[in-house]
């Protein structure tokens, strides 16, 4: 993405219930947006999947986003996905608001070795669920 994206929305209006505040970041499906989800009050995250993206992958991407809305978030550790919907050519998906990356935490540490406790509680977050 060029680096002028980095900071502008792919899109200027999701829909009116979405009120766009800033760029969060970018991965390898799309653009993720903080917006203010009006008729709940509430800060979400909202994903702007790329239109250069083959239509199967972003499909695959909303199937599988699909399966995992169906698990219990708290026990499984997995984002909670509010929901996905296309508008204007576009596929968005809503995800609760998350307050670190395990990048920006490293950051925040200089880099330096994680406290074991630290540690052990995010292998425990990321650890697979056995069924999916
Ligand atoms: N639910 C969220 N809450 C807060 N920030 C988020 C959320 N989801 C994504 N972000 C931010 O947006 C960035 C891009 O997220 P995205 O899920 O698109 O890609 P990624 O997980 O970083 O990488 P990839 O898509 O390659 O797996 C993240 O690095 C993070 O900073």
């Amino acid at each position: 993405m060029p680096s002028v994206l980095k900071s502008q929305p792919l899109v200027n209006t999701i829909s009116d219930n979405y009120k766009i505040l800033i760029v969060l970041g970018a991965g390898s499906f799309g653009q993720v947006l903080k917006c203010l989800k009006l008729d709940t009050a509430e800060t979400v995250a909202v994903k702007v999947l790329r239109n250069s993206n083959a239509d199967e992958l972003n499909m695959r991407e909303m199937r599988m986003l699909k399966k995992l809305r169906c698990m219990d978030s708290d026990k499984s550790n997995i984002v909670r996905c509010h929901e996905c919907f296309q508008r204007s050519d576009r596929t968005f998906m809503v995800f609760e608001m998350l307050d670190m990356s395990l990048h920006e935490y490293m950051d925040k540490r200089k880099w330096l070795p994680a406290p074991l406790n630290g540690i052990r509680t995010v292998i425990k977050d990321v650890r697979i669920p056995e069924r999916i």
